[in-house]
């Protein structure tokens, strides 16, 4: 039986992680649960789960995570603030069921030399899915990793195209149901960046070697290319809840969990390239993630900050990018090793340039 502390429980990851571990409760028994503000829900569910231990923004989310014995912290906490539940969840010695993408990427190396051999299992579908395929192969004998993107609900259409679009049309994922922010850097593929910069964290694979196809259909997750010109692919219907539940108990499959594939009836899987053009942010992504220090953090703080404002009815949609690229222009780091500090002031610079910028 593995205990569970899910942080970010009243948000879709949360939601759907609670819904695995319920109908295996021979399994998993949730010892703690956060949110950010949500208390009704978060009262609500500790009190469906007989759960003693509850906490409501960050610092109790770290409080919770250092004081209550866990096997597991499942991090589906949206945005850069999940870091220090991130670090804390690594510190604890605990399982680290990683969705929050964005603390590894602010948080690189910091993060990366407090994970033990096998203590972060990722739960963001496409890195579950090369942690699958990693399966049947070494790291050595990897010769690319392809990160596949559903392309979001304005594939096909021209970045000029775009100028007018509304936070509600931005939202219409066309296959998965996820939270405001990463539905949102969905449509921007501002999600397909950072994942690039989250798979070569995760894998110790350079950036030459991440590609991203565009598969409208998500359900190959991703693949990984091997030295003999081998690709294994990862495919399930689009429904988190299988890799929630691999991250809950890797490397354990939990049976039933998800509805395979149906043979029986036609269906048709697509690949194109993406258009880099319309949608630039793969491509700045990884220019900010081979840059390293500072500039990731600055990257996805920026756009916290853009898609806030978008939402907010104070920007149009494509400001969304120029701003993210105005402030990664003008970011320059320091010159020491990487900090937690650092990282921090780093993102207090680029949320405050971000707004100034958003603000003209
Ligand atoms: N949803 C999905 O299918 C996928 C999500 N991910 C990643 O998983 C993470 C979560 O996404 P998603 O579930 O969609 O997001 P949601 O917006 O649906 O949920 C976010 C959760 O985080 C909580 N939260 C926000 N701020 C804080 C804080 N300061 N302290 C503690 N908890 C906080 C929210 O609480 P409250 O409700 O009180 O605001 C909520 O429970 C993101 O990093 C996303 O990129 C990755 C792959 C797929
Ligand atoms: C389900 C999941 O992992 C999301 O991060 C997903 O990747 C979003 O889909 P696209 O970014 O490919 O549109
Ligand atoms: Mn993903």
């Amino acid at each position: 039986m593995r205990r569970i502390t899910v942080l970010g429980s009243t948000g879709s990851i949360g939601v759907q992680a609670l819904d695995v571990i319920e109908k295996n409760p021979d399994l998993f028994t949730v010892v703690g649960l956060s949110a950010g503000s949500n208390a009704d829900l978060l009262g609500e569910q500790a009190a469906r789960f007989s759960v003693e231990h509850t906490a409501l923004g960050t610092d109790e989310s770290v409080a919770l995570v250092r004081d209550v014995e866990t096997d597991v912290v499942l991090n589906g906490i949206t945005g850069s603030v999940g870091l220090g539940p991130t670090l804390a969840a690594l510190e604890s010695g605990a399982t680290l069921a990683l969705a929050n993408k964005e603390s590894l990427i602010v948080g690189g190396d910091l993060v990366k030399q407090r994970v033990s051999p096998g203590q972060l299992v990722p739960v963001d579908s496409e890195h579950s899915a090369i942690a699958q395929a990693l399966r049947s192969g070494t790291a050595s004998e990897v010769r690319r990793l392809v990160l596949t993107a559903s392309g979001g609900p304005f594939r096909g259409r021209a970045r000029e195209s775009l100028r007018d679009v509304t936070p509600r049309e931005a939202l219409a994922h066309p296959t998965w149901d996820m939270g405001l922010v990463v539905t949102t850097n969905s449509s921007t593929l501002v999600n397909k960046g950072l994942e690039v910069i989250e798979a070569h964290l995760l894998f110790d694979i350079d950036y030459e070697r991440i590609e991203v196809t565009v598969h409208p259909q998500s359900i190959v997750h991703s693949m990984v290319e091997f030295v003999d010109g081998s690709t294994i692919a990862q495919a399930s219907p689009p429904d988190m809840r299988l890799p929630i539940s691999l991250g809950l108990s890797w490397p354990d499959r939990v049976p039933g969990v998800g509805v395979p594939l149906d043979w029986t009836t036609s269906q048709t899987w697509t690949f194109e390239p993406l258009d880099g053009e319309a949608f630039p942010s793969v491509a700045l992504a990884k220019e900010v993630g081979a840059a390293g220090s500072t500039y990731p953090a600055v990257f996805n703080a920026a756009n916290e900050q853009a898609v806030l404002a978008f939402h907010a009815g104070r920007i149009g949609y494509l400001d969304i990018l120029d701003t993210i690229r105005a402030v990664v222009d003008a970011h320059s780091p320091g010159s020491d090793a990487l900090t937690l500090e650092g990282v921090l002031e780093a993102e207090r610079w680029a949320r405050a340039e971000a707004d100034r910028l958003l603000a003209g």
